[in-house]
């Protein structure tokens, strides 16, 4: 396990007060050429200078995988932990620690997987983090391992002759989940839906799980290309209340299909459209979701910054 402070504290706040993209960490990461995870990791960066987030205040958790590489290639507090076990870590740091921004990364071996209890009880807690799951269908770092959402027939080392049992939808299954509040899906390979996405799931005042379709082109080539080249492939969910588009970005998109999030059985219709399309888009928001995170201050009528002190106080004396 390795938790770790990299050497942000070296880095004072500019003079200028203001961070820039370079100061949230480096772009050369120990991915392979052309894996999706480096434009999501960009993208994350770039959220970050946009929200001028404190990087003594952002914490990443991941597990164990190549996305969950992720916090090392970033200049906040991270955690790199044990497979599967992202979200109980994070929901520990957000419960103690309520003033700082938690993000999740995850893979789908690592989320729908070994992780799978963590990730119903971390949606159904709906404290507030952003969760990417980064989902290239595949176990990558294990090198091609059948995972909970390869396709039907994937031929992996597990499964020669191609897998047996259909797969997983992680969108279907995390808006079936007790008390989901957001749910999101994007493509690593258009950065405008991906930034406009990962705004969105910050902005959320709770859990907000996002799903992004990623490119393994090591492993798995022949199952994102077709996606990746036909125009027809994609179907953009489009509202007021979602994940908006300028126009010119909108104009990239042959199929738009209007849905309101705040319609969770209309959300889960929308997640069946996977059979024909990849929808992107905002599934499902409900900012009104009971946060855990909240409830332990609220249902003791003490203030975030009490509770703190009151968590403190009992570490001490337990010299946890
Ligand atoms: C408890 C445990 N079981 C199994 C492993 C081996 N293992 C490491 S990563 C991984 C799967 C990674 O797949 P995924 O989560 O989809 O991430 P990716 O590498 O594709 O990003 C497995 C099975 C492990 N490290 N720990
Ligand atoms: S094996 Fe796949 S997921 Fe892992 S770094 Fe390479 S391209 Fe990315």
């Amino acid at each position: 396990m390795i938790s770790f402070q990299p050497d942000f504290c070296e880095i004072a706040l500019p003079e200028e007060g203001h961070y820039s993209i370079e100061d949230y960490g480096s772009s050369k990461a120990r991915w392979c050429s052309g894996c999706g995870a480096h434009t999501i990791l960009h993208s994350v960066q770039k959220l970050c200078e946009d929200e001028q987030l404190p990087p003594e205040k952002t914490v990443f958790v991941s597990g164990i995988g190549c996305s969950s590489r992720f916090p090392h290639y970033m200049k906040t507090y991270g955690f790199h932990g044990l497979h599967g076990r992202a979200l109980p870590v994070a929901s520990g740091v957000k419960f103690r620690r309520p003033d700082l921004n938690v993000f999740v990364i995850t893979g789908d071996g690592d989320c729908c997987s070994i992780g799978a209890g963590h990730w119903v009880h971390g949606i159904r807690y709906n404290m507030k983090m952003v969760v990417l799951l980064f989902d290239n269908s595949i176990y990558g770092l294990t090198k091609k391992q059948t995972s909970p959402t390869s396709p039907l027939g994937t031929h992996s080392n597990t499964h020669p002759r191609g897998s047996v049992i259909p797969p997983i939808n992680p969108i279907q299954s995390t808006l079936g989940f007790a008390n989901v509040s957001f749910v999101a899906q994007t493509i690593d390979w258009k950065p405008a839906h991906l930034n406009a996405t990962l705004k969105k799931a910050f902005d959320h005042p709770g859990l907000a799980f996002v799903r992004i379709v990623q490119r393994c082109p090591i492993w798995m080539r022949d199952t994102y290309e077709p996606t990746v080249k036909d125009p027809n492939a994609l179907t953009l969910l489009d509202h007021e209340d979602g994940i908006v588009l300028d126009e010119k970005a909108k104009s990239t998109f042959r199929h738009i299909e209007q849905h309101d999030p705040s319609n969770l059985l209309k959300a889960r219709e929308m997640a069946e459209l996977v059979k024909e399309t990849t929808p992107i888009g905002l599934f499902y928001q409900n900012k009104n979701a009971v946060r855990y995170d909240e409830y332990g201050a609220h249902n003791l009528g003490i203030s975030v910054e009490e509770r703190i002190g009151a968590i403190n106080t009992l570490m001490d004396r337990y010299a946890i």
